[in-house]
């Protein structure tokens, strides 16, 4: 069976970018790519299944480091199923489920459901992150060996940080012998402990306890010298602040093989988003101010934060539609971020070819994965219709959750399809 997507142009960052060729796929593979007039050798026996993609970008497939899907045990905020439907309309091929769910992800077993559920789905690709610790406890080390066997792909305790230094140091060198990423949820809990936002003039001003800067960029910088220590790669999630930023822009220029992403509402809103005590704008670490929020644009450019990842967090109104300081953190992204991201091409900002690396080429780049849309390659992509003007809408939403504090923003840009392995898995309804 050959596919031929017609008619798209290609931003394949570092391959092809900005060149209209058709894609040829035959059995889940990238076959060739080709001038749009050429005429293919296929033989008779072939079918050929063309898709008209005029107007449309061919980007590889975008990948989205740090989800939390919910299943096992929190089916009613999230299942793998609803997750990954989510992550598809999104145009994620792959997404990196984190291990806080009941039971942790911190064992061969967990893993093992994980995967195998993700593979007979038939969506998209779900490479699992293992916990540091066993239980997120962080005290004793989970067995990363055994789940790596059964696919699991990075460690981290997100949700939780790994306060004890000593316990993070022996994780990392275990990893690193591993060849794992580390990544860290970087919040020193006794700065952070019962703040529900950002400290500052508009926590003051609601009543709310607030979360400084520093609970963030003081871990951020411990996890740098640990990296240092034990030559680890240690990836920073959801960064939120200008110090942050600084810390990991400087540890790059010594060497530190460290890592960073960002996600959209980092450089999308600011604390204000919080004035009507809206619970949709509660997540961790929280929104900040206006300074940070062109920090966190700056990192991007600058190419300190390397990713943008969703840190998609369904929770169920039971957990949101409370008072303030009692409401879960956490908002859903799936959905939302190839939207909100498409606003800082529109802003020039960055070109589409520098989003598509943040997107899906560096976080591949951190799995190990080779996704460029070259021949031998999965046939992984992504196809973005530029065009689609849309407000964005949680009852149009294929994930469970509908917490986001992006209700009734006008934006442009979606995916309009999704192949994984040359499988068409999200089409856009027209
Ligand atoms: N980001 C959040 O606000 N919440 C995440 C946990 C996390 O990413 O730390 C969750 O699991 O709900
Ligand atoms: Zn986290
Ligand atoms: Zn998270």
């Amino acid at each position: 069976m050959l596919t031929r997507i017609k008619g798209a142009k290609i931003v394949d960052p570092g391959n092809v970018d900005g060149d209209y060729k058709d894609i040829i796929i035959r059995d889940g593979l990238i076959d060739a790519l080709v001038e749009p007039d050429k005429e293919l050798d296929a033989t008779d026996t072939d079918e050929i299944k063309e898709i008209d993609a005029t107007g449309m970008i061919a980007v590889p497939g975008l990948i989205d480091l740090h989800v939390h899907l919910r299943e096992p045990g929190h089916e009613y905020k999230e299942t793998i199923e609803t997750g990954a439907r989510a992550a598809v309309r999104g145009g994620f091929t792959t997404i990196c489920p984190m291990p806080n769910t009941s039971p942790v992800n911190d064992n061969s077993q967990v893993t093992a459901y994980i995967v195998n559920k993700a593979r007979d789905l038939g969506l998209c690709r779900i490479l699992p992150v293992g916990a540091i610790t066993r239980g997120l406890e962080g005290d004793t080390l989970a067995e990363y060996g055994d789940m790596k066997q059964k696919g699991m792909v990075a460690i981290s305790d997100d949700g939780r940080p790994v306060a004890d230094a000593r316990v993070m140091r022996r994780a990392m060198e275990y990893a690193n012998g591993l060849g794992l990423p580390v990544i860290s949820h970087s919040e020193d809990l006794s700065l952070a402990r019962e703040g529900s936002m950002n400290e500052g003039i508009t926590a003051t001003r609601l009543g709310i306890k607030g979360i400084p800067n520093a609970a963030e960029s003081t871990m951020v910088m411990r996890e740098i010298a640990l990296a240092e220590l034990t030559g680890a790669r240690v990836h920073i999630a959801h960064v939120s602040c200008e110090e942050s930023v600084d810390a990991i822009r400087h540890g790059k220029a010594r060497g530190v093989k460290v890592t960073a992403e960002t996600a959209p509402h980092y450089f999308t809103l600011t604390d204000e988003a919080v004035a009507q005590y809206d619970t949709h704008a509660k997540m961790n670490p929280p929104l900040r101010t206006e300074k940070d929020r062109q920090a966190i644009i700056e990192g991007l450019v600058d190419g300190t934060l390397d990713i943008i990842a969703t840190d998609h967090a369904p929770h169920s109104p039971l957990e949101k539609e409370v008072e303030f300081d009692r409401a879960a953190f956490g908002i859903v992204g799936l959905e939302t971020s190839l939207a909100l991201s498409l606003e800082l091409v529109q802003e020039e900002k960055l070109s589409l070819s520098r989003l598509i690396e943040k997107m899906s080429k560096n976080p591949a780049a951190i799995l190990g994965i080779d996704n460029d849309l070259k021949p031998g390659n999965p046939a992984d992509i992504t196809l973005i219709d530029p065009e689609a003007y849309h407000t964005i809408d949680p009852d149009t939403f294929f994930s469970k959750g509908v917490n986001t504090p992006f209700v009734g923003f006008n934006v442009k840009g979606e995916a309009w399809m999704t192949l994984v392995q040359g499988r068409v898995v999200f089409e856009k309804e027209l």
